[in-house]
Formats: C-alpha cells, sequence, structure tokens
C-alpha cells in the first residue's frame, strides 16, 4: 500500500475500531494517549502521519522589558526560538500530516488561532498537543483541528524552548515516532506504529462490518434513518 492508500484506509475506521486492532495484536493500551488529551470541541476527527516536535522548558530568565519596544522585539526572539517548526511545514509537505508537540510538561498556549489558521493554510491535518492551546474560542470559530492537554491563555514564550524537530517524542504517555499514525476522533487519540498499521486495518474491518450489522438493525428496530455512520466503509 502507498501512503496514500494506507491513510485513506485508517480513515474510515472508528478510534474505537483501530484500538479493538491493536487490543488483536497484543498492543493493549500501547498507542492510547491519556485521556487528558482532549478536543478543543466535540466533533473533530483526523488522522494522519505525525510530524514531531520537542519543546523543553525554558533555561534562561525572562527579560524584565522596560519599554514595549524591547517587549516586540524580545517576544519576536522568543517565537523565532519557540516556532521554528512552522517552517518545515509547506504546502508541498503538509498534506495528510499531524503536528504532534510534546512540552515536556510545561503550560504555554503554543498551539493559538493564529498559529491555527497558518498552519492550516499549509494544508496540515491537525495538531496533537501535549501542551497548551490559547485563543480556543477563536481557534473554535476557525474550525481549528486540535487535541491538546491544556487549555490556556498564557503563551509559549517565557516557558518552553526549542528542543528538537523529527525525533521520537513523549506525547500524553505514548511514544510517537515521526510517521507514525496519529488517529484522533471525539474519544481521544491513538498512535499506530507504522509497522503495525496494514495489519492494524484488517482487524478494524472486521470490528466496523459486525459494528455497522448490529448497529444499522438497532437503527431500523428503532425507526431511525441511516446515517453517514453506517456508511464508513462504503466511502
Ligand atoms: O502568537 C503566538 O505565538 C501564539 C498565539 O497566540 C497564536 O498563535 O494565536
Ligand atoms: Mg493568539
Amino acid at each position: 500500500m502507498t501512503k496514500k492508500e494506507l491513510i485513506t484506509e485508517i480513515r474510515k475506521y472508528r478510534c474505537s475500531d483501530l484500538s479493538d486492532a491493536m487490543d488483536a495484536l497484543g498492543l493493549v493500551d500501547k498507542g492510547t494517549m491519556a485521556e487528558t488529551m482532549r478536543p478543543i470541541r466535540p466533533g473533530i476527527e483526523f488522522k494522519g502521519y505525525a510530524h514531531t516536535v520537542k519543546l523543553l522548558p525554558r533555561q534562561s530568565a525572562v527579560t524584565r522589558c522596560t519599554s514595549v519596544d524591547e517587549w516586540r522585539q524580545v517576544l519576536a526572539e522568543g517565537c523565532d526560538n519557540i516556532y521554528n517548526f512552522v517552517d518545515t511545514v509547506t504546502e508541498e509537505n503538509a498534506a495528510d500530516m499531524v503536528i504532534c508537540i510534546d512540552m515536556a510538561g510545561v503550560r504555554g498556549g503554543v498551539w493559538g488561532s493564529e498559529i491555527a489558521m497558518t498552519m492550516m493554510e499549509k494544508g496540515i491535518e491537525g495538531a496533537v498537543i501535549d501542551g497548551g492551546c490559547r485563543d480556543s474560542y477563536e481557534a473554535n470559530l476557525e474550525n481549528a483541528p486540535v487535541f491538546c492537554t491544556k487549555r490556556t491563555f498564557t503563551h509559549a514564550y517565557g516557558r518552553v524552548e526549542r528542543g528538537a524537530i523529527g525525533v521520537p517524542v513523549e506525547c500524553a504517555g505514548v511514544t510517537v515516532k515521526p510517521g507514525d499514525i496519529i488517529c484522533a476522533d471525539d474519544d481521544g487519540v491513538l498512535v499506530i506504529p507504522i509497522e503495525y498499521a496494514e495489519e492494524v486495518i484488517q482487524y478494524a474491518h472486521v470490528q466496523l462490518e459486525d459494528d455497522i450489522a448490529v448497529r444499522s438493525q438497532h437503527y431500523e428496530n428503532l425507526g431511525y434513518e441511516p446515517d453517514a455512520t453506517l456508511e464508513r466503509l462504503k466511502e
């Protein structure tokens, strides 16, 4: 399967089907991020390949600014340091990409309503942040595809500094390697190590097929109109 075929196939399944498939392979809870990793609103679903970013707790003291011009400059320098990963995402490589950020347990709204749109314009699938999202109200109005462990008004400045890009990271209890498959829906975030992906699909297919058969009967019994959740395997 090509990467495109693989991710197209994975997108048919709910995180629950994919998680059951991991169970079948003996990987119980191995890719399950902590329940503190939540979508910023209901209904966000995406799947894509991990582009990893590791941020570290800031080591140096922050500047006590004495003018707004100085603050502008200090903040710009801080952002250049922290947000160096932004330029590694381009319109050419952003398709099917999920940014996965490890903030080393530090508070700080690295994802705000501005960077969310910068990344949406580039074409990423979504962002999964073990750390903070801020400007949440606006990010929701923008339909930004974001999962995070913290909602906060604080900035990343003063709290974190750059670590590494494209290395294995610890994200909400799971080690994520660049290129692993990140699956996010209302239930949470599941990471499928790339080496298991094709096998996971075989088991997930059976789980979803059986579920659709049983739930279709319930829909009929209850007089419900069939909806898109019963069509996932037809897409
Ligand atoms: O400005 C920043 O660095 C973070 C932020 O608030 C945004 O992206 O909206
Ligand atoms: Mg902002």
